[in-house]
């Protein structure tokens, strides 16, 4: 009987299709399989990169139960993400209740999710995560940069010990940089310092990793749901989901705890985490009776979605900006000298605070997040409640939409010899970065990167300090640096992050 039925509603959407003519262009497909034959074969931003590019610059395609529409044109996205209709996440199994449901930050919607958003951007403020309005450098942020230059220390030591024995260094050095990355949220959002060596903290950053992988065995079931009800298929998926799932929920309540019990040691008036801002604020909304969204269960999730956010994107954009520095000697020289000239005049080592005076530094950073944008179709959204309008298209309830921020990357009408590595082309003629309009790696719109800020800070001070202390150049097992990809669910990851390391004299 469901067969039968999935059939029925199969047939009536395709005619649907067919009959719509208010739908963006894209190919028709079949039933069941929609337009699977258009996007097998080859990655999933290809594929919907070559479509985008035929349809003329957006594509609406079906594959299995999902409805999907693909934007490469700027002026588009940035209309549309402004919209509140497009401001939605796609129903996936992550949304079952008895998963993350609606709550966090990454998957909710609604009311939770703007009373989130909310509360977060107004903690990173306080916590000076965010600049506010004011241009004068605030207290709060040259402590974050503290903070962040003595994580960086404890990485350089461990990176150290890598630099000597580069037998398998390579997993060794990626492993360390995802650790750097978690161990940045835990100590300037959590306000708890994590060390490199804790056993129960590596665990959390490992188990974030693996999500990735997970997500990947997921997708399948989200296209094709009839999959779910072969068991052997489905349920060790649905079991490894539930397992990681409680692990993290496991961690981040005992992190809640060990704020709580360090709390009364803090100056209550200047709350230093996003726990404390949070907790205060639920505290006061329970204290004048307001309806309650805010809860202890929302604020695990959400220390999950700032750790998933944060630490798998930040690991692999300083691992690509690893892998282009030694395979362009010529940028590396320029950074290590502009650098090497810092510390001859300061006698110190640059952190963020530092940023305007090393503009070459922070240039090829953000070169590195052009041609490499590690979510490079940005973080999937959806249309929900009701159907959405885009240049006199209509996208029906239900669809998936993806940004390709990786094609206006890309594309030669915004940047010149776009396939270049140029970190130049960042820097203005008073010898200032900017960023151009058409640059993208954090998204666009109403959900809009929150970790922004936070990420280039991070970026800035781990880069400048493994330029300062070391020498990249390709692996001796390599002919040259691989600079290939793969995309592993979202992320756009090295195919071989093989990279040799040498200290400078
Ligand atoms: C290089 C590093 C990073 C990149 C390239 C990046 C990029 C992005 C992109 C493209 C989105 C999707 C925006 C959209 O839906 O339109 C996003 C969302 C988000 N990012 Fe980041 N991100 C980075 C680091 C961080 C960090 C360090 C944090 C937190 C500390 C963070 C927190 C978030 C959150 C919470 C969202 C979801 C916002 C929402 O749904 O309202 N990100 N990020």
């Amino acid at each position: 009987r469901t067969i039968k039925q999935s059939f029925e509603a199969e047939v009536r959407h395709i005619i649907g299709l067919f009959r719509d003519p208010k739908l963006p262009p894209g190919p028709l497909g079949i039933p069941f399989f929609g337009s699977l034959s258009s996007v097998a074969g080859t990655d999933s931003y290809t594929a919907f990169s070559q479509l985008a590019k035929r349809y003329g610059g957006q594509v609406f395609l079906r594959v299995g139960k999902k409805n999907i529409f693909v934007m490469r044109e700027p002026a588009m996205i940035k209309e549309a993400y402004r919209q509140t209709a497009f401001s939605d996440r796609p129903k996936t199994f992550f949304k079952d209740k008895d998963l993350i449901g609606n709550k966090g930050i990454i998957q909710s919607t609604g009311n939770v999710w703007q009373e989130h958003r909310r509360l977060i951007l107004s903690a990173f403020r306080t916590i000076g995560l965010k600049s506010s309005a004011s241009v004068t450098p605030r207290p709060q942020t040259s402590q974050i940069a503290e903070v962040m230059l003595r994580d960086v220390e404890e990485y350089l030591q461990f990176v150290d010990q890598f630099v000597v024995n580069q037998a398998d260094g390579h997993i060794m050095l990626e492993k360390l940089t995802g650790r750097l990355a978690g161990s940045s949220i835990s100590s300037c959002v959590f306000g708890l310092k994590k060390s490199f060596a804790d056993k129960e903290f590596s665990h959390n950053v490992e188990v974030i990793e693996e999500g990735f992988f997970v997500g990947e065995k997921v997708a399948p079931f989200e296209l094709f749901p009839l999959l779910k009800s072969v068991p052997a298929l489905w349920k060790p998926v649905q079991a490894k989901l539930k397992q990681n799932h409680g692990c993290t929920c496991k961690y981040f309540r005992s992190q809640i705890d060990e704020k709580v019990a360090t709390e009364a040691a803090c100056d209550k008036a200047r709350p230093d985490s996003l726990i404390t801002i949070y907790r205060n604020e639920m505290a006061k909304r329970e204290a004048s009776l307001q309806p309650q969204i805010l809860s202890e269960i929302q604020l695990m999730q959400t220390m999950t979605d700032m750790f998933c956010a944060g630490t798998e994107t930040v690991k692999y954009s300083l691992m690509w900006s690893m892998l282009y520095m030694a395979k362009h000697p010529e940028v590396q020289a320029a950074v290590q000298q502009e650098l090497d000239a810092f510390v001859r005049s300061t006698n110190s080592s640059p952190s963020w605070q530092d940023v305007s005076l090393l503009p070459y530094t922070e240039a090829t950073i953000l070169e590195c997040l052009r041609i490499r944008p590690v979510l490079p179709f940005g973080h999937p959204r959806a249309v929900h409640d009701e159907e959405a309008e885009i240049r006199g298209y209509t996208i029906p309830k239900n669809t998936v939409v993806l940004a390709l921020i990786w094609d206006i990357h890309q594309d030669p009408r915004y940047w010149e010899s776009p396939l270049e590595f140029r970190p130049c082309r960042f820097i203005n003629a008073q010898g200032r970065t900017f960023r151009p309009e058409n640059f993208l790696p954090f998204g666009t719109g109403r959900r809009v990167c929150l970790g922004d800020q936070m990420a280039m800070m991070e970026l800035f001070t781990a880069f400048a300090a493994l330029l300062l202390r070391y020498n990249f150049k390709p692996s001796p097992d390599t002919t040259s640096v691989d600079l290939s990809w793969k995309i592993l669910l979202s992320l756009l990851i090295p195919n071989d992050f093989r990279i040799s390391l040498s200290l400078r004299s």
